[in-house]
């Protein structure tokens, strides 16, 4: 019998050969609907261990996560410049397909970091914005009304797109900021942020993610926060995933698994207040947690929080 786990993975693979016959990505009939075929596939919780998949589906796993990439890079760049024809593009963000997903994702993230912020942030840093920087937007409008945004792009064309959408908001033009740099070559500026989020598409297999978590741990500040996406279950398919022990130089406060339309999980980490050189080896997760992860949902019925670190909450 063909248990219910390899239904999915053929399902997977029947889409991705689909779509990696596409001659183009960007949006259109076939592809909008060869992708939400393959996001509603991979959507619904599933105990699938994408590490345990056979060679030629990781092989298609990892080809795939850079394909749904180029994927949402060509929508947000289409939808971004529709929005940038409007003469308030921030008043017609619902155009967006998934801006449901980023109201509901920005407030998780919220609800998060301020289980773990001892106060509110006064400079955020977003890494891969993208030329539709929905974080940065729906944080700064609906949750930190008071914090400036500093959102890195390797992109100088997402930047001036994405520019275009807050310039005539008389308060986010004030908050927003736009820097053009591969974030692997930005160094000290990265001590001035309290929070640090990682977009899920930058570094798009674990080797890529690990080197920008090292670079982060080497040059944030410590006690700074860094808000980190990644995946669970069958959704792996479509983002890279980032275990505990990849953050080495921090201590790994939390995970968080949604099981609605919330595609990432969202991981939380600190910056330690100690060097690597002085003993502390790999990401610290605080010892009467790592053995122990307590599967508790304080924010939503159905999902799932690793709590690795409980700490007073002040926000
Ligand atoms: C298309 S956006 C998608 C953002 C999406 N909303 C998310 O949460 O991942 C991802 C952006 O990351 C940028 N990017 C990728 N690697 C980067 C790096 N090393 N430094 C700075 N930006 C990077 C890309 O240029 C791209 O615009």
């Amino acid at each position: 019998m063909v248990c219910e786990e390899e239904l999915l993975i053929e399902k997977v693979c029947s889409l991705y050969e689909q779509i990696s016959s596409l001659e183009s990505l960007k949006p259109c009939k076939n592809v909008d609907m060869l992708f939400t075929k393959l996001v509603l596939t991979c959507i619904p919780p599933s105990p699938i261990d994408v590490t345990k998949l056979n060679k030629t589906v990781q092989d298609i796993r990892s080809h795939l996560i850079k394909l749904c990439g180029e994927a949402e890079g060509h929508l947000e760049s289409h939808y971004s410049t529709i929005l940038g024809s409007y003469d308030k593009p921030l008043n017609h963000l619902n155009i967006f397909p998934y801006y449901s997903n980023y109201l509901k994702l920005g407030h998780l993230e919220f609800t998060i970091l301020s289980q773990h912020c001892t106060h509110v942030p006064t400079k955020v840093a977003f890494v891969g914005s993208g030329p539709l920087p929905l974080t940065s937007i729906v944080l700064a409008s609906n949750h930190l009304p008071s914090t400036t945004f500093h959102n890195y792009d390797m992109d100088p064309l997402a930047n001036s797109n994405a520019m275009r959408l807050v310039s005539s908001d008389p308060d986010l033009s004030k908050r927003m900021f736009f820097h053009t740099n591969d974030i692997l070559e930005v160094s000290n500026a990265l001590k001035e942020y309290e929070v640090v989020y990682l977009a899920a598409l930058v570094g798009m297999d674990k080797e890529g993610k690990n080197r920008i978590i090292d670079h982060l741990g080497k040059h944030m500040n410590p006690g700074a926060l860094l808000m980190l996406r990644s995946a669970h279950g069958a959704r792996a398919f479509l983002y890279p995933v980032v275990e505990p022990c990849d953050f080495r130089g921090f201590e790994v406060l939390s995970v968080f698994h949604p099981s609605d339309e919330v595609i990432n999980s969202v991981v939380i980490a600190r910056k330690l207040y100690h060097s690597l050189e002085q003993g502390l080896v790999g990401s610290m997760i605080l010892p009467n947690k790592c053995s122990e992860i307590q599967a508790f949902n304080p924010l939503n019925h159905g999902n799932m929080i690793e709590e690795l670190a409980v700490e007073e909450q002040l926000l």
